[in-house]
């Protein structure tokens, strides 16, 4: 099977892409896989480190207000879409996925327009822009939150999952460990702030880092490469022993089979990895993002009391801190809150979205 994929801009519509690919390669060894992103987004970083073959196209995405800038995104989009036409006569795929981010829009969109089959993957419980466009167009939508079927044409709803929860599974505790030095006998907890960093987080832990030293479990603090260097600076000779700073972590299916308690934004890939492995959070929503879709996303995870959710307006160090230590110390409670994530988890998505592709390719 020839597959073209497109997914771009921050890592929740990247590495489920990448999932997706690894399934493929994995059921069948002659498949090829052309993927299609831009310069700007993160894919370029991630997708070409894979040994994946990676193309670009130039676009931007739509502002929500009116704006001259929206007249050069349709221009964009126009040129996008010619250019994209032409990498599909020359790749000739059987099928083509669309994983989320504007990128995708003149992706999926040149598809359906030359009859090849096309699918999108929507991730969150409320859908972007660009899925919703895209919607009329393809052949199936596939969703990750039942609460998303309901903005999309009925008969092309499909709920698969997110293929990122496949590839956390069963993956050796002491890979994760190793890569970052931990000491196995501490339980550990990962900090991170979506797959861009978060300021506000950021601020909150760097105003409690030296109390860490008393605490009897470890800490790995994820930065977002463009904060790596404020934050180092800013920790200069308090950064205590027992806790770890990255800018990125390239290996998190690894690390995050090394950790006992993850705080995140509630981006719907990280809820994915996370209730597939049945592993305890306190999420911290994003505020930034469209009708605020992360806090919808959190919700699900909450309900269900497999996470403490915090709202960035309310959060403070401190009780960031005393959240994880309720957490980390009361072994019933942590228990409790693993069972209740992992009753969420679809650990078998990335198969049944490899399923819809073959299903649409023929
Ligand atoms: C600002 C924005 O629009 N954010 C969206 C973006 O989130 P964003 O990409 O920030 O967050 P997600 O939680 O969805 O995905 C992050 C992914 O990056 C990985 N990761 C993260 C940090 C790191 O150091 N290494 C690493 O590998 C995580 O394990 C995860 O696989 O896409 C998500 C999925 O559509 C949306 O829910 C988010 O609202």
């Amino acid at each position: 099977m020839k597959v073209v994929v497109s997914g771009g801009g921050t890592g929740g519509h990247i590495y489920p892409a990448l999932s997706l690919i690894n399934e493929i390669k994995k059921q069948d060894r002659d498949a090829e896989i052309l993927y299609i992103g831009t310069e700007k987004g993160l894919e370029s970083e991630i997708i070409p480190r894979e040994n994946i073959p990676f193309q670009t196209i130039h676009i931007t995405g739509f502002k929500r207000k009116l704006s001259f800038d929206n007249v050069k995104t349709i221009m964009r989009f126009l040129k996008g879409t010619t250019q994209v036409k032409k990498m599909l006569n020359a790749f000739q795929p059987d099928v083509v996925i669309g994983t989320g981010g504007y990128v995708c829009g003149p992706v999926v969109y040149a598809a359906a327009k030359m009859g090849i089959p096309a699918v999108i993957h929507e991730q969150n419980s409320v859908p972007g822009l660009t899925n919703k466009f895209l919607s009329r167009y393809v052949d199936r939508v596939a969703i990750c939150f039942e609460e998303a079927g309901g903005f999309f044409p009925q008969e092309k709803v499909i709920f698969t999952g997110n293929p990122r929860a496949s590839e956390v599974q069963n993956v050796d505790r002491r890979a994760g460990q190793q890569s970052l030095g931990l000491d196995p006998l501490k339980k550990t907890v990962l900090i991170v702030g979506g797959s861009r960093g978060a300021r506000p987080i950021n601020d909150a832990f760097l105003s409690v880092i030296e109390k860490f030293s008393e605490k009897p479990y470890q800490v790995v603090y994820v930065t977002g490469s463009v904060h790596y260097d404020a934050v180092a600076e800013a920790i200069k000779g308090k950064q205590p022993d027992n806790v770890i700073i990255k800018p990125f972590i390239h290996n998190m299916p690894d690390v995050l089979a090394a950790v006992d308690l993850i705080v995140a934004r509630a981006g719907a890939t990280t809820l994915a990895e996370v209730t597939a492995l049945g592993l305890p959070s306190i999420l911290i929503p994003s505020p930034y993002v469209t009708n605020n879709h992360q806090e919808k996303n959190a919700r699900s995870l909450a309900e269900n009391e497999a996470a403490l959710v915090r709202k960035e307006q309310e959060m403070s160090g401190s009780a960031l801190l005393e959240d994880i230590d309720t957490i980390l110390t009361d072994e019933t409670k942590w228990r409790s809150m693993r069972d209740a994530a992992k009753e969420l988890g679809v650990p078998d998505a990335a198969e049944r979205l490899y399923r819809v592709l073959t299903e649409a390719a023929r």
